[in-house]
């Protein structure tokens, strides 16, 4: 615990405001499509609308809005961070044909510097999952490269070796 706690001394959170206005289509427009959070750990509200659902055992799940819950959702780096022990949750949101919706999501995530990288205890007897990266290396990824979706770390490895400098030898 006191691991997961200094990694998150001084980290670089921030909080999303969606707002997402009624559409007539809405079987066939998302409000957010199917993704995976990039960072570590998500705090999401949802209005009483609702809308989000997650993926889960091969289906589509709506999680009921209620006013005094918040959602918990793992993303990509904590998934690294745990050497995959939990996985992140793919997720969307629908939109609503007769009412506008909002969702507040605060997305807790280290400092941009940090190498994310397990702690041994969790390592040890078995094999590192994923390599080494930054967190700013996997913000950089998604934000300018490739939007995040189902596959971030699968698509995030090879990109990260190729963009490598390579070391004279
Ligand atoms: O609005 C929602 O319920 C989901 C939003 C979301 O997944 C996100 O902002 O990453
Ligand atoms: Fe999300």
């Amino acid at each position: 615990r006191s691991h997961y706690r200094k990694i998150f001394e001084d980290g670089t959170c921030i909080m999303r405001c969606n707002y997402y206005p009624p559409c007539k289509n809405p079987d066939v427009t998302f409000g957010t499509g199917p993704h995976c959070d990039p960072n570590s750990i998500t705090i999401l509200h949802q209005d009483q609308v609702g809308g989000l659902e997650i993926f889960t055992a091969g289906k589509w799940f709506a999680v009921p809005p209620r006013q005094d819950v918040f959602a918990i959702n793992i993303g990509d780096t904590f998934m690294a961070f745990c050497n995959g022990r939990y996985r992140s949750c793919i997720h969307r949101s629908l939109v609503n044909e007769e009412r506008e919706r909002r969702s507040l999501v605060y997305f807790v995530s280290p400092k941009e510097d940090m190498v994310v990288r397990p702690p041994e205890d969790l390592v040890l007897g078995s094999n590192r999952v994923y390599p080494d990266f930054t967190w700013s290396s996997l913000l950089d990824f998604t934000n300018n490269h490739r939007r995040t979706d189902l596959q971030n770390l699968q698509n995030f490895f090879p990109w990260l070796l190729s963009s490598q400098p390579k070391v004279p030898t």
